[in-house]
């Protein structure tokens, strides 16, 4: 066929012209089908701009790589930074926490059920006695309570669902009770319970936001009756918690829970009031486990009036995700290397076979020895010396675990020793006259961890400026 061109006739108003024959319904379905197409092209356009604009805005910030193994308090260091410098975000997202908080306390009371049904297990069946048992057994009231218990499994796995993520590590303690192991099998209980986590891939203020939106509307119902159940089994939590026997069970497997991150028994009666609404330090002892690497950005106000953009990464610690540091390594101004100091008596969840206080120090003189950091300014925080005060004053012996220690076990002895090896290696690999720059801190103290920041932000700025040639 051959194609023919008429001058008179525009072959694209042809190609766009309402079909023949058009009914009103019709065309009133067309241009609105129009109308949409048009509004989502501009949309689009609008979201090209700004994200240009916060190119252009935010290459030149200060960017600043948060490293260290899971759990070293990596994000609750991001959390403090947001208190002290971004109080409008902070505010804002405030609300959004309850839903993790509450993940947190169902999670842990579930952990509980699953020890002392199996405790119930294997003694083959519950005392005779209707509520207290001499000899430290189960009862029949026990029996009664976790079967009450029982519609907390479903809340949890709903709030994993709303909390937009699959699970990881829970399924292995299952696997652990049934073997009646003796201790490596407790050191590898008690990693687990510190392990339960939610996996993102898109961090907590990605999280938060998603949850935010669905405070609204029928997810907000949904929301709300997950808490009614959790208020509704109130009595029988706080009656399991504060039972000796429970108390006895979870001793003589290591289960030091009300040390482990997320830990919210304590506070049930607050956390499931009608207005109950997070505190500060509510959030920064929520956990929620980071997976990839995820940005934060900041606008410091500063005291000549201006605004100073800040960038901080906040990755994930477990060692399959370390190699997606890598390429952060070069655009960085910063590096705050988080060591968990507390950990000297615990393994990697991960590989149980590894110390964590080991992993740590592996893992420091590899961040000081590496080339691509060399123009890096790295600061280290030597993290949860609160916990790390709480296991020295309860015995727990440093030399036990460390080999090469062999000084006091007292807190200011132990921490200085750990200071100093951590001075060593950074001496050792780092370019000769590199000023070694360490905090004690615990992150979960809010107010101290201010501080800390306040002086950290000071030191990367001079840093920062000095580099520039222009100090
Ligand atoms: N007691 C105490 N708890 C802390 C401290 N720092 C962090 N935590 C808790 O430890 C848990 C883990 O902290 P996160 O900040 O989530 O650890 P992370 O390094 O981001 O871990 P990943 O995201 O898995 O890499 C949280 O429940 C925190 O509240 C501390 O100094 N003292
Ligand atoms: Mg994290």
């Amino acid at each position: 066929m051959i194609f023919t061109y008429d001058k008179e006739v525009d072959p694209l108003a042809a190609f766009t012209a309402p079909p023949p024959n058009e009914t009103p319904e019709e065309r009133q379905i067309r241009e609105r089908k129009e109308q949409e197409a048009i509004q989502r092209s501009r949309n689009i356009e609008a979201e090209l701009k700004a994200a240009k604009i916060s190119m252009k805005r935010w290459k030149d910030a200060v960017k600043v790589l948060v490293l260290g193994q899971s759990m070293s308090g990596k994000s609750t260091t991001i959390k403090n930074f947001q208190i002290t410098y971004a109080q409008k975000a902070w505010a804002e997202e405030r609300q959004s926490w309850k839903a993790v908080i509450l993940f947190n306390l169902v999670h842990t009371v579930n952990l509980i059920v699953d020890v002392v049904q199996d405790a119930v297990d294997r003694s083959g069946r519950t005392s005779e006695h209707t509520s207290v048992d001499v000899a430290g057994r189960p009862t029949q009231h026990h029996h009664k309570v976790l079967l009450r218990l029982a519609p907390l499994r479903r809340i949890e796995d709903d709030l994993k669902t709303h909390l937009g993520a699959g699970t990881s590590e829970v399924e292995i303690l299952s696997k652990n009770l049934e073997s009646n192991g003796p201790s490596h099998e407790v050191e590898l209980n008690r990693a687990i319970v510190q392990e339960f986590t939610v996996r993102s891939s898109s961090g907590w203020k990605s999280i938060l936001a998603q949850v935010r939106k669905s405070q609204s509307g029928r997810e907000s119902q949904i929301h709300q009756a997950l808490s009614d159940v959790v208020v509704s089994c109130k009595d029988d939590i706080r009656w399991l918690w504060n039972d000796s026997v429970t108390q006895l069970i979870l001793q003589s497997r290591s289960l030091k829970l009300d040390d482990a991150p997320g830990f919210f028994l304590n506070d049930i009666d607050r956390i499931t009031m009608h207005d109950y609404e997070p505190t500060d330090s509510d959030i920064v002892r929520a956990r929620l486990r980071t997976t990839g690497v995820q940005e934060y950005h900041f606008t410091l106000d500063r005291a000549n009036g201006t605004n100073l953009d800040w960038i901080m990464y906040d990755v994930a610690g477990i060692r399959t995700s370390r190699a997606a540091w890598i390429p952060y390594f070069r655009e960085i101004t910063a590096l705050i290397f988080m060591a968990p100091l507390s950990s000297f008596n615990e393994r990697l969840a991960e590989d149980n076979r590894v110390n964590r206080l080991e992993d740590t120090f592996v893992l420091w003189k590899t961040i000081c020895s590496s080339e691509l950091l060399s123009h890096v300014q790295i600061i280290l925080f030597m993290n949860k010396v609160d916990l790390l005060r709480k296991k020295l004053d309860q015995g727990i012996q440093v030399k036990k675990y460390i080999p090469e220690y062999d000084k006091g076990n007292d807190f200011a002895t132990v921490s200085t020793w750990f200071r100093r090896v951590f001075k060593r290696i950074f001496v050792d690999h780092r370019k000769p006259g590199s000023p070694f720059i360490s905090h004690f801190t615990s992150v979960v103290d809010t107010q101290a961890t201010g501080q800390t920041l306040q002086a950290v932000q000071a030191t990367i700025l001079r840093n920062d400026i000095a580099n520039a040639g222009l100090m």
